[in-house]
């Protein structure tokens, strides 16, 4: 099937530094990443903070520009997009933010803000079909049509992430990219918007690009997986392949520092011997050789190139071959318990959605206050 989405090698250096006591630099936020997104797939990008996820997220889409590099949305360049080229790719990728409360203007009403990109992108609606739409857009995302008349500030965070749903789906979008969508939220509301987010890809037919560092939610949603490091993408592959045969120790790594949900400072942070070296000054060779238990003198001098392993994963690792990563014990039972409790939770609210219509979904008990 054609790509929706494509990037070529794209790299986005930030120049810092050159005051009085801080000598100039680049910081490699992203540094030479290529990817191909299918049509309706939910495609995850993980990685630890500061790993330049949120940087490609925003290159994609064209809200920062890229140093070098290409994107190309459904066959035209993202990279070089003006005018008319740019106001379509802003209606066909829309964003959904973290922090729905700083991502909506207080001031605004619920209706206005889900109206907006109507006015915009569907100038030749009447105010009472724009009315009319609105409506039917916050019942899409199981908000309720009064709800247009109220303020962000009267909603819960679940409620709110509905609301910067519902204002996303407005323009009629074909791709969304959602930047830790559900992070900021309660667990048990996680789950909730998790289950929209899915049941919206498929109902709609969206393609979704899920940033997130909960890797109980990737599992549930995703359909394949890129994992990043220090501006590159070291493995990728489907999600079920992943979990079970990862192929790059870092996502080994990754997979093994799943974090405790009580934790509630840290919990969506994994946690991962050693700290991650400085963008502005990266390691030689393998970035990860800082970190890894298998490193050898190759991978302190040589960069990986990306290679296809049988089972179709593509990994960035001189040794993926030597290092004998058996297929890592994902039954029930050897799940962490926290794990398990996690997606015991998703797979509960998937089941509803089989049963329940997105429009009349009802809400958790915090979304009903
Ligand atoms: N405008 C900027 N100027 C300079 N450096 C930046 C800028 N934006 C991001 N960076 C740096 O680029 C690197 C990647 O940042 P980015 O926010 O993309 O990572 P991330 O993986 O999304 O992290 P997090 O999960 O914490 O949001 C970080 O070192 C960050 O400090």
């Amino acid at each position: 099937m054609k790509p929706i989405l494509e990037a070529q090698n794209v790299t986005k250096h930030f120049p810092t530094g050159g005051g009085l006591f801080q000598k100039k630099g680049l910081v490699k936020a992203v540094d030479g990443v290529s990817l191909s997104i299918t049509p309706g797939e939910t495609f995850a990008i993980v990685g630890e903070s500061g790993c330049g996820k949120s940087t490609l997220a925003r290159l994609l889409m064209r809200l920062i520009d890229a140093t070098t590099g290409d994107v190309v949305f459904d066959g035209k360049q993202v990279t070089t997009a003006r005018g008319k080229a740019l106001s379509d790719l802003r209606r066909d990728v829309q964003f959904i933010f973290q922090d729905p409360f700083s991502s909506l203007n207080p001031r605004m009403s619920v209706g206005r803000l889900v109206g907006e990109p109507l006015e915009v992108h569907a100038p030749d609606l009447s105010k009472s079909e724009r009315q009319a739409k609105v409506s039917a857009l916050l019942a899409q995302v199981g908000l309720r049509p009064e709800h247009a008349d109220r303020y962000p500030h009267e909603f819960s965070g679940g409620q709110r992430q509905r609301i910067g749903i519902a204002r996303a789906l407005a323009s009629g979008p074909r791709l969304i990219i959602g930047d830790e969508p559900v992070s900021a939220l309660d667990v048990s509301v996680q789950a909730q918007v998790v289950n929209l987010l899915g049941d919206l890809g498929r109902d709609l037919g969206l393609t979704l690009i899920l940033i997130a560092h909960d890797l109980a939610v990737i599992r549930h949603m995703s359909d394949r997986v890129a994992v990043m490091y220090l501006g590159k993408i070291v493995e990728q592959g489907t999600t079920d392949d992943l979990f079970e045969r990862p192929r790059h120790p870092y996502t080994r790594a990754l997979l093994d520092a799943i974090p405790d949900p009580d934790d509630r400072g840290s919990a969506s942070r994994a946690r991962i011997e050693g700290e991650m070296p400085s963008p502005l000054n990266p390691p030689p060779g393998c970035a990860f050789h800082t970190r890894c238990p298998h490193a050898t003198d190759l991978c302190r001098t040589k960069v990986p190139m990306p290679q296809t392993t049988p089972d179709g994963h593509m990994t960035a690792c001189h040794h993926w071959q030597d290092l004998g990563l058996t297929p890592r014990q994902t039954t029930a039972s050897s799940r962490s318990p926290a794990t398990q409790a996690r997606l015991e939770l998703y797979r509960k609210a998937t089941e509803g959605a089989k049963i329940i219509p997105v429009a009349s979904k009802t809400p958790d008990r915090e979304e009903l206050t």
